[in-house]
Parts: C-alpha cells; sequence; structure tokens
C-alpha cells in the first residue's frame, strides 16, 4: 500500500454535502462523478495529498442506500492506493482477507478498485486503487 488515496463519506445529498465539505475545505470539489456500476453520484475533494470522496446513492438499494439506511452518513470506506492492484488480490486472498471479487472494476477517478470487506480488515470497509495508466 503507498498511501491513503481517499477517504469515502456516505451523504444523503450530494449537493449540500458539496456545500458543506466546500465550507469545511475552503475549496468546490475537483470533479463530480457517476459510477453507475455500483449505483453512486460521487464528487471529489483534495485536501493537501489527501482526497475526500462523497458518496450519494442512486438507488434504493446499493452499498451507500444499504449503509445510509443502517448507520447513516459518515465515513463509509478508507481507500488505499496500489502499484499492482492484482498481486494485492493475491497476496490479501494468501493472506486470509475477505476480497470482495477476484478482478478489479473500473472505479472513479480513472482507477481500477476492488474492496476488502469489513469483517476481515476490524470493520472498516477497505478499497485498493490503483492508476488506470
Ligand atoms: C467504485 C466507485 C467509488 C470509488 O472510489 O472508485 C467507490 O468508492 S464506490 C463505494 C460503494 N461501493 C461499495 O461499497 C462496494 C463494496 N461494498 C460491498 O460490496 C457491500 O457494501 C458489503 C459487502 C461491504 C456489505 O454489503 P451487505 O449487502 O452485506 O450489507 P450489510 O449491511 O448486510 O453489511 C454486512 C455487514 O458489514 C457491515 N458493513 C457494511 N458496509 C460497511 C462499511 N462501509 N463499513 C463498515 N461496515 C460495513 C454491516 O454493518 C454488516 O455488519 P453487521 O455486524 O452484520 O451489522
Ligand atoms: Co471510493
Amino acid at each position: 500500500m503507498k498511501k491513503i488515496e481517499h477517504l469515502g463519506v456516505a451523504v444523503k445529498n450530494l449537493e449540500d454535502s458539496n456545500a458543506l465539505f466546500e465550507k469545511l475545505l475552503g475549496e468546490a470539489p475537483y470533479k463530480e462523478e457517476v459510477v453507475a456500476s455500483e449505483g453512486v453520484r460521487t464528487s471529489f475533494f483534495k485536501n493537501g495529498p489527501n482526497k475526500i470522496e462523497l458518496l450519494e446513492s442512486l438507488n434504493d438499494n446499493g452499498p451507500i442506500a444499504t449503509f445510509l439506511a443502517k448507520k447513516g452518513e459518515g465515513i463509509h470506506h478508507v481507500a488505499f492506493e496500489v502499484a499492482d492492484i492484482r498481486s494485492e488480490i493475491a497476496r490479501l486472498k494468501q493472506e486470509g482477507f475477505e476480497v470482495l471479487g477476484d478482478e478489479p472494476k473500473r472505479g472513479a477517478d480513472n482507477k481500477w478498485v476492488v474492496f476488502v470487506h469489513p469483517k476481515s480488515t476490524n470493520g472498516i470497509l477497505i478499497e485498493l486503487c490503483q492508476e488506470i495508466k
């Protein structure tokens, strides 16, 4: 793992939360992006070397909708940047982590992504991200 790539925050309303985080961070989001495969609409804020990803659900049954229904708004996942996502998938599986899927999938912000189930990581949903060159 190279660094924390972003913190994912589940929100009910992206426009309201964009305005709130713009006040908090002192700058506007640098992008908004729909990731239909995940049923999410996202916005990204840079904060020095770090990023915050806000996620609103596009449907009533996707991961963000389920999370919001159960836990309300808040930190949803921690994403790590990796150099080689496929070798990280193999390594983590070997180490006994529950990696969700054998292959990376296309995520937001021009990344290949995969997730690790929170039950194998002390309750934190982990995302691995590799830049798509
Ligand atoms: C990819 C675009 C973008 C990007 O950055 O590129 C994103 O980040 S998209 C983010 C949204 N997509 C995902 O989260 C995909 C991975 N998540 C999943 O596959 C599911 O959410 C999963 C498997 C983690 C949970 O789904 P499930 O249907 O099992 O929901 P449950 O509510 O039954 O959860 C089971 C169990 O896990 C706990 N849980 C669920 N989500 C989280 C979470 N984000 N953080 C911590 N814990 C979580 C939940 O409370 C349940 O625990 P229990 O003790 O049984 O109540
Ligand atoms: Co993310």
